[in-house]
């Protein structure tokens, strides 16, 4: 039997019916939830990422302010615009859209988001925080795995999870959720990356399979166990004459031919992206929310 295709749009939108519904009762308490987003240079897939998550706040409510600034801005110029947004009262999320250029360094930039406005949950407070688990910003794209999981009702308690890349973005993050107690947890867990030899020894074991490497087609047929879920964080942009763009949308995994053997996957597009920025909503409107308790505690 072929593999149900999971959905990632209906998922998100269903989700952002909610979130839509919570940034418009803040609204009305006087606090719009706000994203700041910050771009620097003119990266062809940064910018239309961008644009996407711009049109995914109007969609749901959400106020957000473009920042963009040009290739050459300098590290002290990029922090000196975070440390203005930090004590914005309209900013409620601040997202510096990574890469950055090279002679900026990433660390030194989300360092200095404040912690309660690290909405992409990339700042080492709220990194440490998910460790100890601990409530805070989660990050989006393995939090948004998790919401797929709940969609599909796949419960990882007790399965054995495969994840492909160790990013601080993806991988490590994924693997301490699922890792973490609870019914979204619960899961032995393997993290393989690109010193891991004989690939397929591990992912065949997998009753979950997460690709996050960034290799099109890395994961092949024989390398999946019959009746696993599969689930594709890649996006690779291959060219593709045929495309007014130049270019297609590819993940990490094989899908014509894992799709025969799976019970369920995702899509790339419209798979695990989408749930991306909806996560990012999510917790700009939390950010918000948090703000408000706060306003109300400290008018008692
Ligand atoms: N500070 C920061 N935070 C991020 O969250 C972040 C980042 N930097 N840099 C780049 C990556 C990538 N990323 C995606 C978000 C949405 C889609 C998405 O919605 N994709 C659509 C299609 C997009 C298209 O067709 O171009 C889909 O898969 O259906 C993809 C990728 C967020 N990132």
């Amino acid at each position: 039997m072929e593999a149900s295709i999971i959905n990632g749009t209906t998922i998100a939108s269903d989700l952002r019916t909610s979130i839509a519904e919570e940034a418009l009762s803040l609204t009305r308490r006087g606090t719009q939830p706000g994203l700041a987003v910050i771009l620097v240079g003119e990266d062809p897939a940064s910018v239309s990422y961008v644009t996407a998550k711009e049109k995914a706040c109007d969609e749901n409510g959400i106020y957000s302010r473009e920042i963009r600034l040009p290739g050459d801005t300098s590290e002290k110029q990029l922090l000196d615009i975070i440390r203005d947004l930090n004590t914005d009262d309209q900013i409620h999320g601040i997202l510096v859209q990574l890469p950055l250029p090279e002679h900026i360094h990433d660390e030194h930039i989300i360092e200095a988001i404040s912690p309660e406005k690290d909405v992409d949950g990339f700042h080492p407070v709220s990194l440490g925080r998910m460790l100890q688990g601990q409530s805070t910003f989660l990050p989006c794209t393995p939090h948004g795995i998790i919401k797929i999981l709940e969609a599909i009702e796949f419960s990882p308690s007790g399965k054995h999870v495969v994840i492909l890349g160790r990013s601080n973005i993806v991988g490590k993050p994924l693997a301490n959720m699922l890792l973490s107690k609870g019914k979204w947890g619960d899961a032995t867990v393997t993290v393989c990356h690109s010193r891991t030899p004989n690939l397929k020894d591990h992912t065949i074991q997998a009753d979950l399979l997460i690709a996050a490497v960034g290799r099109p087609k890395l994961v092949t047929e024989e390398m999946v166990k019959p009746g696993a879920v599969v689930i594709d964080v890649g996006t690779n942009r291959v060219p593709d004459e045929s495309k007014k763009s130049g270019f297609r949308l590819v993940g990490d995994v094989d899908f014509d031919a894992v799709k025969k053997k799976a019970k369920a996957i995702t899509p790339v597009p419209r798979g695990v992206g989408p749930l991306t920025i909806t996560m990012l909503l999510f917790n700009t409107v939390q950010s918000a929310k948090n703000t408000l308790e706060k306003k109300i505690q400290s008018s008692r």
